[in-house]
């Protein structure tokens, strides 16, 4: 489980974060949705510790952020945050295997190498393994960093937009693949998501922010009501059914 409490966030003297208390459960996928600057990403920032937290507590699996070093904490938790960009010079495979320097520090072992070669291939990016990031699509890039988190290899995936330039195939792919770590493997994973029938399908856990606030949190079946999301985003939504799971319809 991941657990928040008492998380104030500022930058400069705007306050982006209020008081966020919340937990993540274990061995579920959690989705983080909201509009656009509504702290979404500023918590996963402080949640994979690529922020420094200012006030409360953030534990991850029993270990408290603020006192776990870093070579433990990247065996626990893997995070890809939105800004991805990264020396183009460096090829796919590369990239991949950096993923795996928390378990070898430098000294590649041939499971280390297995790990990538599997991440490779559950990306479909072996056939790309050789390519410079600079010769690929942005939507392989994409995969290429999620894959380098995947080769990682650890119980907590927080992922920040990982659907980000993924066609509509890829995304559905991701997400099975994200819910089969889950449900076969025990795995967590927490994600920032946008389109909100990818929450609505796969998640677990919905957590929904606005303002820097959390504003709903629960099942889907829960949270992605017609009252919710249309406070939320606002904006009217419809909510159907589809394969008795929430369908979100929001066009004109
Ligand atoms: N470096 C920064 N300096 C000032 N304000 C910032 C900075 N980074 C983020 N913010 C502000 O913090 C708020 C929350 O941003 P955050 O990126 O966490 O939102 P988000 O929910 O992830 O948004 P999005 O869906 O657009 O990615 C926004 O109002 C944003 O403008």
């Amino acid at each position: 489980m991941i657990t928040v409490e008492g998380v104030n966030h500022q930058i400069g003297s705007v306050r982006i974060l209020h008081d966020i208390r919340t937990r993540l459960p274990e061995g579920r996928l959690t989705a983080l949705i909201g509009p656009n600057g509504a702290g979404k990403s500023t918590l996963m920032r402080l949640i994979g510790r690529l922020e420094a937290l200012q006030s409360g507590r953030i534990t991850v699996a029993g270990h408290d952020l603020a006192t776990t070093r870093t070579g433990e904490l990247a065996k626990i938790m893997a995070i890809l945050g939105q800004n991805t960009a990264i020396a183009s010079r460096l090829r796919v495979a590369e990239l991949v295997g950096f993923g795996r320097w928390p378990h070898h520090k430098g000294r590649p072992r041939p499971q280390d190498r297995d790990k990538v070669s599997q991440a490779l291939e559950a990306f479909a990016l072996t056939s790309l393994a050789n390519r410079f990031l600079d010769e690929i699509s942005g939507g392989q890039a994409q995969r290429a960093h999620i894959a380098m988190s995947f080769a990682q290899d650890t119980p907590w995936l927080l992922l920040d937009e990982p659907l980000n330039n993924l066609d509509m195939a890829h995304a559905r792919g991701l997400m099975t693949l994200l819910s089969e770590l889950v449900r076969g493997q025990g795995r967590s994973v927490a994600m920032v998501v946008h389109e909100i029938n990818y929450a609505a399908a796969w998640a677990d856990h919905v957590i929904a922010m606005k303002d820097g606030r959390i504003m709903a949190e629960g099942d889907p079946d829960t949270v992605l009501t017609e009252a919710v999301l249309s406070k939320l985003y606002d904006t009217p939504v419809s909510v159907g059914r589809h394969r008795n799971r929430p369908l979100v319809l929001h066009h004109a």
